[in-house]
């Protein structure tokens, strides 16, 4: 959006709606809740910061659904990292909602549509629960239509709330969207009443939310999507900056304001501000033209280059072009009377740039990395001059503030830290990066030796959670008052509030992802925000902490209940003998192979580019970036495979086995002794006739087969280094997000082998690439860590099996991560029942059950399944 702030806009995924969704009604209708949290899955990934669950269809019991649903992805990590708006108009599905919400449930929504009292207790019972409301603008004579009566509607609902002691900031107004250009004339101040009785609300109403449903604005333009997204963009252009908070919208169909056709863009303005009689007739007849017709986009030309030298310099920086940067930094330095006049001025004025684009939504991560690496070697062309003039120590006076950060003890995954470095270093804070499998006595021995305002820490496995856990203990015994972020693909707010806060005594934050990192360190590091933030955030986790309290968690059964309720798998149907048993080592896979193999779509997540491969490079937002990114992957890959920088070793096995209760037992051909592989059981009370799942449940107690695999990527040290050495953050970041990739496509490409030829019990198969992704095949990889076995210390075990690293020659780390990160190993079942599922959260007796199964005393047992028992 043009010159307007969308960072603080909120938006609400609505895919998860059986009103508003075909496809996720179906699902539910069918029962097929596995698809139905994929749904929510995707609106995560595809950026929904809250997501919208609506179970409101006659033939359905919603109470069931809901509650069903909700506790579903309640074990989901990746989604339950979003708050849940619990949707209904009927109270008693959204009280039992309320019930299965694990972080700060939001309500869709209350009124006084039934009179103050109904509309008063319902608020107290959401009160109870911790919840902030929607409130429609609706009371005893009906849905708010005009401006007038939205702001009395929602000014009366404002004081009758404050009144019963309802928080304020929990308060969240949705003064009804309606669909405008209807061809009836009182249709047409729609747009604009609701966009001033925003602006009203919020003055009244100080501390309370606006929300509101976008997709009813452009009703009338179905079919016509150029349209529809042009309408949203144009409406969400003036109400954001009017006060709307948040609204229900797919974040995949808006337009950058300054990208929508000039005459189309004047049209919906005509109409959503009701600027002209003719407005509706006008876009109608507009909208004809662009029917079928996509956004085009424009190629830039090259006379930049004739452009003055600091004009040069910015361009430069903002577009990511390095390649012309040293002669232009050097021809502005001639210019200046000294060097360091060459940083504070064109290169902080270019990089100022590229950081507001980036604060507004207009930028993203992998173009801001582009930038950086056009700053480093800048300022690296520079240095040299500022040190002749002895001035080094006047380049350091120029940094906001100095920041530690760590990838924690145990763990070795940095690309994500990596990516939050750059952005804070190109904002001008100065990162002290210790690098990866941290001690804390390091972190916090730099922290002292370099005076550091803030300490970062990263970690992406789940025992790193107890490990931040740790650090922040020693930076309390070391009365260290500096703030702690914490930021990681495991981390979250509920788990910062809950278990790195209460440990230390400075400020703890958790930063969601890079795009936050540099509001949070700013506020953090401003005489006159931080306290306010500091005390913000602080009550934000004290109050997550409350609600967890309050709350009662779902049901538990005992083990031996669930055990009774396992998953009775059909055993007739179970996988014949693999054809090629044992032990099969590939030294050296053929990358041209695996590169056809690679699923792209988590490639642009790490860059913080949320859609689907290939519709992500069509996007209105970000496929441009997306497209640049891609080409310089695929440049990238090329080389890779050409000039063989990688290696892909891997190893799989297969045993015969058979299910002893909750373990399953390998008999190994040529050893006396079994191992055994322990699986957790599911001990959430499920219902209807849902079964309380266990991994071992997939194989029969008769005897049956069970395999097992690790892949690795191995070779990007000497290329990172290079990399580094060039001041090239870019392509190092690249190159470990491809690693990654290749061993995401080892995985799925040895499956493939293993289910067609070595185990060979699906030999016909053809599945297309994308059919792969979508794991259309018959059997399973669950990976040790992941929901369904989510304990990592499996992994010593499968290593063993396997020879993993003499084989593959992957090691382990303490926590169990692997070594070297680009990495993937699980277990292979080949029953045609077998699926994924999360075992969620497990009682004392099953804790109790595994430390002896396992053979270790309950503390360790404890530290293993800690995620599973909070
Ligand atoms: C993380 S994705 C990786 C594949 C994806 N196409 C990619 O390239 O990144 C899917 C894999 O995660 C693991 N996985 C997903 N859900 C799981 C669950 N509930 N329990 C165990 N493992 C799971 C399985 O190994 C599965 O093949």
């Amino acid at each position: 959006m043009s010159e307007i702030n969308t960072a603080r806009f909120v938006n609400i995924g609505e895919r998860t709606n059986v009103t508003g969704s075909a496809r996720f009604k179906k699902l539910i209708m069918a029962d097929d809740y596995t698809a139905a949290v994929e749904v929510a899955r995707q609106q995560v990934e595809n950026g929904a910061q809250i997501i919208d669950v609506n179970m409101d269809e006659g033939l359905l019991d919603a109470k069931a659904a809901m509650e069903t649903f909700l506790k579903l992805i309640a074990a989901e990590p990746d989604i339950a990292r979003v708050p849940v708006m619990i949707d209904s108009s009927k109270f008693e599905v959204i009280e039992a909602g309320l019930k299965c919400v694990s972080g700060k449930p939001i309500v869709n929504s209350i009124s006084m549509k039934e009179g103050e009292a109904a509309f008063l207790e319902q608020a107290r019972l959401c009160m109870l629960y911790g919840a902030a409301v929607v409130v429609m603008a609706f009371d005893e004579t009906g849905q708010a239509d005009t401006r007038e009566r939205k702001v009395e509607i929602c000014s009366r609902a404002y004081e009758l709330l404050t009144g019963i002691g309802f928080p304020p900031e929990d308060i969240i107004f949705d003064p009804n969207i309606f669909a405008v250009a209807t061809g009836i004339e009182e249709h047409d101040r729609y747009g604009l009443d609701f966009i001033e009785a925003v602006a009203e609300i919020k003055a009244r109403c100080p501390h309370a939310k606006t929300s509101g449903g976008l997709s009813n604005l452009s009703f009338s333009f179905r079919g016509n999507e150029t349209v529809r997204r042009a309408m949203h963009s144009v409406f969400l252009y003036h109400a954001i900056p009017a006060g709307l908070d948040m609204a229900i919208v797919n974040a995949g169909q808006l337009d950058i304001y300054d990208d929508i056709d000039p005459a189309l863009r004047d049209a919906c303005e005509d109409v959503i501000l009701c600027r002209r009689p003719d407005a509706t007739e006008r876009l109608i007849e507009l909208a004809e033209s662009y029917k079928g017709r996509d956004a085009k986009a424009e190629k830039e030309a090259e006379e930049w280059r004739s452009w003055p030298v600091e004009r040069r310099l910015e361009h430069g920086l903002v577009k990511g072009i390095d390649a012309h940067v040293v002669e232009d930094t050097e021809e502005a330095r001639q210019q200046f009377a000294r060097p360091i006049e060459v940083i504070e001025g064109p290169l902080m004025d270019g990089m100022n740039v590229v950081g507001d684009l980036f604060g507004s939504g207009k930028m993203f991560l992998p173009q801001v990395v582009k930038s950086a690496r056009v700053m480093k070697k800048a300022v690296a062309h520079l240095i040299p001059f500022i040190e002749a003039e002895k001035e080094a120590s006047g380049l350091a006076d120029q940094s906001k503030g100095r920041i530690v950060m760590a990838t924690v003890k145990g763990d070795v995954h940095d690309i994500g830290k990596n990516i939050v470095g750059v952005v804070l270093q190109c904002n001008g804070y100065e990162v002290i990066d210790l690098g990866v499998m941290v001690p804390w006595q390091d972190i916090l021995k730099s922290a002292a030796d370099n005076q550091a305002d803030i300490i970062g820490l990263s970690g992406l496995i789940t025992p790193s959670l107890d490990e931040m856990v740790t650090v922040a203990e020693e930076m309390t015994r070391a009365e260290l008052s500096i703030p702690l972020l914490i930021g990681g693909a495991t981390t979250s707010k509920v788990h910062t509030a809950l278990r790195i806060d209460p440990a230390y005594d400075g400020p703890v934050i958790h930063v969601l992802d890079a795009s936050r990192a540099v509001g949070v360190a700013s506020k953090l590091l401003s005489d006159t925000q931080r306290d306010g933030f500091v005390d913000e955030t602080a009550g934000e986790y004290a109050h997550v902490r409350e609600v967890r309290e309050g709350k009662g968690q779902s049901p538990l059964l005992t083990l031996e209940e669930a055990r009774a309720n396992f998953y009775d798998a059909f055993q007739s149907d179970k996988a014949a003998p693999p054809l090629e048993p044992g032990v099969h080592v590939f030294d050296d896979w053929d990358l041209a192979d695996l590169r056809e193999y690679i699923d792209w779509t988590p490639f642009f997540r790490a860059w913080e580019l949320h859609g689907n491969y290939p519709a992500i490079l069509e996007d209105s937002v970000v496929g441009e970036a997306a497209r640049n990114l891609k080409a310089d992957a695929d440049a990238m890959v090329d080389k890779i495979v050409a000039e063989k920088w990688l290696l892909a070793k891997g190893v799989c096995g297969f045993w015969p086995c058979a299910r002893d209760g909750d373990d399953v037992t390998i008999h190994l051909p040529e050893q006396e002794e079994h191992v055994v592989l322990p699986f957790l059981r599911q001990q959430v009370k499920k219902s209807r006739d849902r079964a309380n799942m266990c991994l071992a449940d997939f194989i029969d107690p008769a005897g049956d087969w069970i395999g097992g695999f690790a892949v690795g990527i191995h070779g990007i040290e000497s290329h990172s280094a290079r990399f580094k050495d060039d001041k090239d953050d870019y392509s190092d970041i690249l190159l470990k997000a491809l690693a990654d990739r290749f061993a995401e496509a080892f995985a799925e490409r040895l499956h493939q082998h293993v289910r067609t030829d070595l185990w060979g019990y699906a030999p016909g198969e053809q599945l297309t690439n994308e059919a792969l992704i979508k794991e259309q095949y018959r059997g399973i990889r669950p990976a040790p860590g992941y929901p369904a076995c989510p304990d990592h210390s499996l992994k010593p075990i499968l290593f063993d099996l396997l020879d993993v690293p003499n084989n593959a020659g992957l090691t382990l780390t303490e926590s169990f991560a692997m070594y070297p990160t680009a990495a993937v190993s699980g277990f292979y079942f080949g029953h045609p029942e077998a699926q994924y599922f999360g075992v969620a959260r497990i009682g004392r007796d099953q804790l109790e059950d595994y430390a002896r199964r396992r053979g270790v005393d309950m503390a360790t047992a404890e530290r293993w399944l800690r995620p599973n028992l909070d």
